[in-house]
């Protein structure tokens, strides 16, 4: 399992956080506004004490109804008015915050599809999900929450503050002692709380990756009576997790403790001194009231700055795990850099521009030239698991590799559209090198059908039909593949195939698989081992049917068995990273004492005859 857990100490939060200004952008005004107008309706809040001191030091001390009524009209009014304009803050942001958070989730989605293969061999795939789907909630509520309050709460107490120290200064300045405790305090719990919120997200990447894990391989788990383990599995992480959060929680409640308490010690002290002065008659009771009314509306805009900083803190983990997938660079587009065994002077065909017939034989059809390849995430030291390949597959000729169990055959045949690129060396179609070629075009070129076969959540029409071709292709395409099965189907093409085609038998979803290769009549086709689940019977008509096609095309396919081997021209056998022999089936059956060891031992497991054939 690929580790995408933070590796080194995360940038600041700030630093981070300023990475979301391209997605904020386009909505700026609106939360510009939303900030403005929450920043009016708090400090309408801290009007309310200077209403109330008017009203001890006037209409009560002068013992006037009328305009004791008078100030409870002005507090009504301004109570409804803060309201009004925090309920006209969220409008404002709710829109387009929603859209901010859509617009993140494509460009993930984007970018993760155009990333490569080995991206995709490296990352679990729940650590994506759940940077596509709690990152990019918590995110938003930064936005729209957070983001805000941090700014409106920051000018509150300035104004708060300013007003008590016109008030009484000497009042003013106790209330100010705590602050330097305050921010020393929220400093270390920054640090410290990044630490475990990473953590904690991290963790949830497993638990979705083991949940996502545990759905799709539900036959292998049941079959195996694997619940139990897999259960034990889920119950460690989520303990794991459980732990975390708890860790989360006691940091914040320790902050919030201290953060509550520290500033209510401060308004107890400045309350003994205001009575002493008030008794004094340093203070009228109006300024002592309206002192400690600012004093206490000032509790909440401290008392959130703990559980502010720690969703701020969370976002800033949640942005910078959005962008380490975001930073994972893209498949090269055409040009790619030419590996060091490239040739110098690669021959710079289009095959769309010129045709085929104009060049020399030698540079029709697929070649290989001194290609390498070493996966990126292999151990180093290891060999490489194709060293040296130099083959030649002419136009219109259909080639079998056969090599070993790991020898490199599906490696091979995933280096021709480029799923994997080369380390070295070069691959030419028709004379074109492919890493000159824009990947859009190669893939309309080369088709391919994998042993896995994977299917859509779509109609089995719609599947077959990203392999490019029209309605009527269809039908050929699913004649060939022998795949009628689909005719007889509720809905016939129209039926959808749940989740990766469950619902289909392995042969059936095969032929599917083969069936999009061919059905957009592929220059090249690549097949790996696309028969292998299909009874013997089929695998015939299958084969017949695609002897047919396979007169047009240039194809490349992994054959485990004499019958598979049967449909080529010539066969290739890979070993040691190499290409050790080329020749017809029936030479190299006579001459090469590892293919006939390889097909005789094929021949014996598909008779039933012997298991392991060595
Ligand atoms: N993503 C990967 N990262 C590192 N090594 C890999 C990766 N995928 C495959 N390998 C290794 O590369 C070697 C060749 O694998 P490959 O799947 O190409 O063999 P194969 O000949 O197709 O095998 P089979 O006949 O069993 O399908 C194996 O040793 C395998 O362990």
């Amino acid at each position: 399992m690929p580790d995408t857990h933070a590796a080194t100490k995360d940038p600041s939060a700030t630093r981070s956080l300023l990475r979301l200004w391209p997605y904020v952008r386009p909505v700026r005004t609106r939360l510009f506004s939303a900030a403005f107008v929450a920043i009016v309706a708090s400090c309408l809040g801290l009007v309310i004490p200077l209403v109330l001191k008017w009203i001890v030091d006037g209409p009560v001390a002068d013992h006037d109804p009328g305009g004791v009524w008078l100030g409870a009209l002005y507090l009504l009014l301004l109570g409804v008015a803060e309201a009004a304009l925090f309920g006209f803050r969220r409008w404002l942001v709710a829109r387009p915050l929603a859209s901010v958070e859509a617009d993140m989730r494509a460009d993930l989605y984007r970018h993760v599809q155009r990333l490569p293969v080995s991206f995709h061999d490296r990352w679990a795939s729940g650590q994506l999900l759940s940077r596509g789907t709690t990152d990019l909630m918590l995110l938003r509520m930064f936005l729209a929450f957070p983001l805000t309050f941090l700014v409106v709460n920051g000018v509150t107490i300035l104004a708060g503050f300013a007003i008590l120290l016109s008030q009484q200064w000497s009042l003013g300045l106790v209330l100010l002692v705590p602050v330097i405790p305050l921010v020393a305090l929220c400093s270390v719990f920054e640090t410290r709380y990044s630490l475990v919120a990473r953590r904690a997200q991290d963790q949830v990447g497993d638990l979705t990756t083991v949940v996502e894990e545990s759905v799709l391989g539900i036959r292998i788990i049941k079959g195996f009576g694997q619940h139990r383990s897999q259960a034990l599995a889920f119950r460690e992480l989520s303990r794991r997790l459980r732990g975390t959060e708890l860790a989360k929680a006691r940091l914040l409640a320790g902050l919030w403790g201290l953060i509550t308490t520290i500033p209510e010690l401060a308004i107890g002290a400045a309350l003994v001194l205001g009575t002493v002065q008030v008794a004094d008659g340093e203070l009228s009771a109006g300024t002592l009231v309206a002192f400690l009314s600012t004093a206490l509306a000032l509790r909440w805009p401290v008392e959130s700055i703990g559980f502010l900083l720690a969703m701020s803190q969370e976002s800033a983990t949640a942005t910078v795990r959005f962008f380490e997938a975001m930073d994972a660079e893209e498949e090269a587009e055409g040009a790619a850099s030419p590996g060091p065994l490239c040739a110098p002077d690669p021959v710079p065909l289009s095959s769309a521009d010129r045709a085929p017939e104009a060049l020399a034989p030698d540079h029709l059809g697929i070649r290989f030239e001194e290609v390498v390849f070493r996966y990126p995430d292999a151990a180093p030291g290891t060999p490489p698991v194709l060293s040296r390949i130099d083959l030649h597959i002419r136009a219109g000729e259909t080639m079998a590799l056969v090599g070993g169990t790991g020898s490199g055959k599906t490696t091979l045949t995933a280096l021709v559209p480029r799923l994997h690129e080369a380390s070295g060396g070069r691959i030419t179609l028709d004379g074109e090198d492919i890493t000159l070629m824009p990947r859009e075009r190669l893939r309309g070129l080369v088709s391919v059908a994998f042993e896995e076969p994977t299917l859509f959540s779509a109609s089995v029409g719609d599947n077959v039909l990203m392999g490019g071709g029209s309605p009527d292709d269809l039908e050929r395409a699913l004649d060939i593949a022998q795949a009628q099965f689909v005719r007889r189907l509720p809905q016939g093409v129209d039926t959808q195939v749940g989740e990766q085609g469950l619902s289909l038998s392995g042969g059936q979803r095969q032929r599917l698989a083969l069936a999009r290769a061919v059905v957009g009549r592929p220059r090249f086709l690549i097949l790996d081992d696309p028969l292998s689940a299909l009874d013997v019977h089929t695998e015939a008509l299958v084969e017949a049917a695609l002897r047919r096609v396979l007169q047009d095309t240039t194809a490349l396919v992994v054959a485990h068995r004499p019958s598979t081997v049967m449909l080529a021209d010539r066969v290739a056998l890979l070993s040691g990273g190499r290409i050790s022999a080329v020749g017809t089936h029936q030479e190299l059956l006579r001459g090469n004492a590892e293919y006939a060891w390889l097909m005789s031992g094929a021949e014996e497991r598909h008779d039933g005859k012997g298991e392991d054939g060595r």
